[in-house]
């Protein structure tokens, strides 16, 4: 993990990498744009290239606590309080989540209920449990571009299995809901 300095320029990182997403799927570039941008990522994948770790050491989606853990993959997910029973939180899909006509897509909807459901479990689990199913219902539109209400609440604990629901809304309106099943793995199981 980095030290809390670089932790704080690493989340910072990631919070403008969510920025650009944002801005690079809404965008026509000019042609001389796509040109330099190509030639900039370029660069930074070769410099990258220069620090590649096994995935123990890796950052990405590791600084726990942070919004999103530090990742980019799912959308903004800044959970507000959290227990045993649930927990709730906020979350903001980007432009980069849009799907058609002004709704997040929906498969970005499964990665952050998958999210918030499995810290449910692994707060109330005693070893890694791994998603065995995850299901979605979509009731309404999930729109982008502005904080959404979600929410987690443990169902069911029976040996390994952990039965977690929740839902997304935004204000009044129910946006969906997810059950999912989540089975703590078996001991030396990877
Ligand atoms: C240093 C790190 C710091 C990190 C800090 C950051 C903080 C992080 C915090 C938070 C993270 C966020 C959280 C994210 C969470 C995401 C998790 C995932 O997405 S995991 C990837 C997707 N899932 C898979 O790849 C699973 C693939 N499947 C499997 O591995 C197995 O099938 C598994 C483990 C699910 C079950 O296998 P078995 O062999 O252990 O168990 P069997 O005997 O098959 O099932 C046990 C019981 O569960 C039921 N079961 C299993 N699958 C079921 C299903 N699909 N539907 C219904 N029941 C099912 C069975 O019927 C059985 O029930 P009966 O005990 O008989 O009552």
């Amino acid at each position: 993990m980095p030290d809390e300095a670089s932790a704080g320029d690493y989340a910072a990182m990631i919070e403008d990498l969510r920025g650009f997403l944002d801005r690079l799927s809404s965008a026509r570039p000019s042609p001389e744009a796509v040109r330099c941008l190509r030639e900039a990522l370029t660069g930074w994948s070769a410099e990258l290239d220069r620090s590649q770790v096994p995935e123990h050491d890796r950052v990405f989606g590791r600084l726990a606590g942070l919004p999103g853990r530090g990742q980019t993959m799912s959308p903004r997910l800044e959970i507000v309080e959290t227990g045993p029973d649930g927990s709730r939180g906020t979350v903001r899909f980007g432009r980069y989540h849009l799907g058609r006509n002004g709704a997040a897509h929906g498969g970005s909807i499964p990665l952050v209920f998958d999210e918030i459901l499995g810290q449910v479990a692994r707060v109330n689990g005693r070893s890694l449990a791994r998603t065995a199913y995850l299901r979605v219902d979509y009731r309404s539109i999930t729109p982008i571009d502005r904080d959404l209400e979600i929410s987690a609440r443990l169902v069911s604990v029976t040996g390994r299995k952990y039965v977690v629901a929740g839902e997304l809304r935004d204000g009044p309106v129910l946006c969906a809901e997810a059950e999912a099943l989540f089975v703590e793995l078996r001991p030396g199981r990877p």
